[in-house]
């Protein structure tokens, strides 16, 4: 639980953050920190809350009760265009790519160069240079975004994401769907936003992608934290973590092996 000596402030500082829907308690007394520069997984069962905690985040709920400080301010974000000036972005499993349009299209869609004269040169080249810099594997960024691949999608929706410079970018599964090589590549990327010195969190399912990137690992459970972990911990622990039971298949299976190696 400790936070590895880290001296910075944290970037995004959530405290007693509450969401209620009509009777339904969907999350309770949340505690996040998110520092630049790291991966944090959230993770949780079906219903912990991890969706809600996003669209908060994304500024499509708000809270019903708690705090959420951003750059060590006090913050209201009431609309997705809040969250997004502010710098927290957000893929969604959808991507919400055009499908007919290339590469260079869908990373500008929205925000062009310029408005008033498209200056198609220079979003190629700025295309380019930063999936050059994120080292992602797009043959053409002249490409309909219909013939990529599912990791190649989802670069390119990440991508669009950092055109806006943001501080926190939220990834909802973002390997969910993909095969091994696409899902590599996937997690490749994530370490590359992470250098470029972002706060990542990282919405997952699977054990093994969370393990791979994440410095921290945050369980929800039933609306509520229920621990922090980082790669190191055991499956056990936090399968234990995510289903609030200590007798699982898993924890079984590591006791026999336990055994079974003497230790
Ligand atoms: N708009 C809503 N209205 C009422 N209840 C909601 C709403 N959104 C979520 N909930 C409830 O809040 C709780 C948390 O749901 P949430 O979708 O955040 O969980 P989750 O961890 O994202 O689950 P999953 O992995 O299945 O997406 C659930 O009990 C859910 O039914």
């Amino acid at each position: 639980m400790a936070e590895s000596g880290r001296s910075a402030e944290p970037i995004l500082k959530l405290r007693g953050v509450s969401k209620q829907f009509g009777a339904v308690q969907a999350l309770a007394d949340i505690e996040l920190d998110i520092h630049a520069g790291e991966v944090v997984a959230l993770v949780g069962d079906n219903g912990a809350g991890k969706s809600t905690l996003v669209k908060i985040l994304a500024g499509v709920h708000q809270p019903t009760a708690g705090t959420i400080e951003f750059m060590g301010k006090p913050v209201t974000l009431d609309s997705p265009g809040k969250a997004l000036e502010m710098g927290i972005a957000t893929v969604f499993q959808d991507l919400s790519l055009c499908e007919n349009l290339d590469v260079v299209s869908n990373l500008f869609l929205g925000h062009e160069l310029s408005p008033w004269r498209l200056d198609e040169v220079q979003m190629e080249v700025r295309a380019w240079t930063l999936l050059r810099e994120l080292a992602a594997r797009i043959p053409s960024v002249r490409e309909p975004v219909a013939s990529l691949s599912g990791g190649q999608r989802q670069t390119v929706a990440i991508a669009r994401s950092l055109l806006l410079d943001p501080k926190i970018i939220m990834l909802d599964e973002p390997t969910a769907a993909l095969g091994v090589a696409q899902t590599a590549e996937v997690l490749n990327l994530i370490e590359r936003v992470r250098d470029r010195g972002l706060g990542v969190i990282l919405i997952s399912h699977n054990m093994e992608d969370v393990r791979a990137v994440a410095d921290r690992i945050v369980v929800l459970r039933l609306g509520r934290n229920n621990g922090i972990f980082t790669a190191d911990s055991s499956n056990a622990e936090l399968v234990s973590a995510i289903t609030g039971a200590t007798e699982n298949a898993v924890s079984r299976r590591q006791a026999r092996k336990l055994e079974e190696t003497g230790a």
